[in-house]
């Protein structure tokens, strides 16, 4: 099993992956990861399908008993994957409060769905919101944990197109507000570019590539320095020109 570390908040980095691996029977999908997540950092993980990236975040957050190498988690971490994984017989509340400790938990609760524009909805059921609400229930179940790295498993996948533009300027805010870090699996380049600080490719089992996002606080498709970034890392995924 992969070494995990908990630790305190010393300074950078918050994240720290050494070494990982990970076989499936004969099949090595990860061959030896390494990475780091300073505080307060977005950093997106791309590459093509089975290239192991949904490993390698369940890995990092410590769901993974097979895998070998180490992980150091200086603080807290909390998980959002694809699908909502909300717990269809607890309403709303309930769900974001699920082992929670601690004083107050209702007001905790009360403000991370306010932060998701959701604190009208406290008492719904989960059968009862949209996917795009059953997610943001997701993100405020993350958010009251108060994580310093969030790990989000292609979190706005399997939404349609104008939710996801939501959820990403919702994304955006909460981590101006809070300052989290942040490592997004994603299979959605523009996305990548919108929300990441840096942006990792793993490839063949390693990070075969790695590549700063200078776009500033304030990003747009529209500017050539984007689309440039966005040929680029196209092109390192084989994604022919049109
Ligand atoms: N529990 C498992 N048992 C056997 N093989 C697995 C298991 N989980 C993942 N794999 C295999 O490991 C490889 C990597 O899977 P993973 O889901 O991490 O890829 P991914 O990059 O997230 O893919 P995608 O972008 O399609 O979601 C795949 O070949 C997959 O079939």
């Amino acid at each position: 099993m992969a070494t995990r570390t908990p630790g305190h908040l010393t300074g950078a980095p918050v994240l720290t992956a050494a070494d990982v691996r990970r076989d499936f029977g004969a099949v090595p999908v990860l061959a030896g990861v390494s990475l780091g997540i300073a505080p307060g950092e977005v950093v997106a993980l791309l590459g093509g399908s089975g290239s192991g990236k949904s490993t390698l975040l369940r890995i990092l957050a410590g769901l993974d008993a097979e895998a070998t190498g180490e992980i150091d988690l200086r603080g807290t971490a909390a998980v959002v994957f694809q699908e909502h994984r909300l717990l269809p017989w607890k309403r709303v509340a309930a769900n974001v409060a699920l082992g929670l400790a601690g004083p107050d938990v209702a007001g905790r609760v009360a403000r991370a769905l306010a932060e998701v524009g959701l604190a009208d909805r406290h008492r719904a059921w989960p059968a009862e919101l949209s996917g795009g609400q059953a997610q943001r229930v997701a993100v405020a179940r993350a958010l009251v944990r108060e994580p310093d790295v969030l790990l989000l498993d292609e979190p706005f996948g399997a939404l349609d197109a104008l939710t996801r533009l939501r959820m990403q300027g919702l994304l955006r805010r909460l981590r101006a507000e809070h300052g989290f870090a942040a490592l997004l699996v994603t299979h959605d380049v523009e996305e990548a570019l919108l929300l990441a600080d840096r942006l990792l490719v793993l490839e063949d089992g390693v990070i075969a590539e790695e590549l700063p996002v200078h776009l500033g606080p304030t990003r747009s498709p529209d500017d050539p320095a984007f689309g440039a970034l966005r040929r680029r890392l196209l092109d390192r995924l084989g994604v022919p020109a049109p």
